[in-house]
């Protein structure tokens, strides 16, 4: 596992996009996996810069994202296919039949998840990019005894309401339920990105990457996979150094 600190936040973003742009660069037609949250959001910026510039190009890559709230209208602003397209998609020249992420409005969402796998055993991520939840989750595949290794339909934890009901009026209007990639997923990707800014993220990104490996901490799964690196901001990184 690669663990690379930043000083600057501009620092963090130019390398983590450097990274998902040299995939791109050699590999046109790379599937990534991406991230909601406000971890990846810097980087996606760049991303957007590098695009605008010439550098890279997205128009043959497929991408296939985490996570999606059940039951919020389409089009409301905190779908995460809302998200992505804001953030990302509607400023590079990605092909926006090539995006997926989860409909968590469908009418029959364990077929959903049942398609979203087909697809996603189809493709083949190259490089998942993730952020991590203050209770360890990636995706959001929440802390529990057991974790799915598939697309799921997930009841999120109080603790993952609160943290989230920043982006909402109240807490009362964030969704009770989401799908997700499965941890099975996630770590089939030939490589993972960890993003993770912030002191209020420093204990749980030391306990996930050196601590025992459980799934009451999913991100602690990271330390089976081979190609891991991990982007700290030096705020989250504190317990990394003495
Ligand atoms: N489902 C998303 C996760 O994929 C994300 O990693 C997490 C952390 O978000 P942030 O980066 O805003 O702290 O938030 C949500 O719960």
């Amino acid at each position: 596992m690669n663990l690379l600190t930043f000083q600057t936040n501009e620092e963090l973003n130019q390398i983590g996009a450097s990274i998902i742009a040299s995939l791109v660069q050699t590999k046109q037609n790379a599937v990534l996996g991406l991230a909601t949250g406000s971890s990846p959001i810097g980087i996606y910026q760049e991303l957007i810069r590098l695009n605008e510039k010439g550098y890279v190009s997205f128009k043959n890559v497929r991408s296939f994202n985490l996570d999606e709230y059940v039951g919020l209208p389409a089009g409301h602003p905190e779908t995460y296919l809302s998200f992505m397209n804001k953030q990302l998609f509607d400023h590079i020249d990605i092909n926006k039949e090539n995006t997926r992420v989860p409909n968590g409005n469908a009418e029959n969402l364990e077929q959903e998840c049942k398609l979203y796998d087909e697809m996603l055993a189809d493709a083949s991520i190259d490089l998942q990019v993730l952020g991590i939840g203050h209770n360890g989750h990636i995706g959001f595949n929440e802390p529990d005894q057991n974790l799915h290794g598939g697309t799921h339909i997930v009841t999120l934890k109080e603790e993952t309401r609160q943290a989230n009901a920043r982006f909402f009026d109240s807490i009362d209007e964030v969704p009770k339920q989401a799908v997700t990639m499965g941890v099975g997923s996630i770590l089939k990707a030939k490589m993972i990105m960890l993003v993770v800014r912030g002191a209020d993220k420093a204990d749980i990104v030391h306990r996930a990457l050196t601590g025992p490996i459980t799934t009451e901490v999913p991100a602690s799964l990271l330390q089976t996979h081979p190609n891991v690196v991990v982007l700290l901001d030096k705020e989250a990184a504190k317990y990394f150094h003495g």
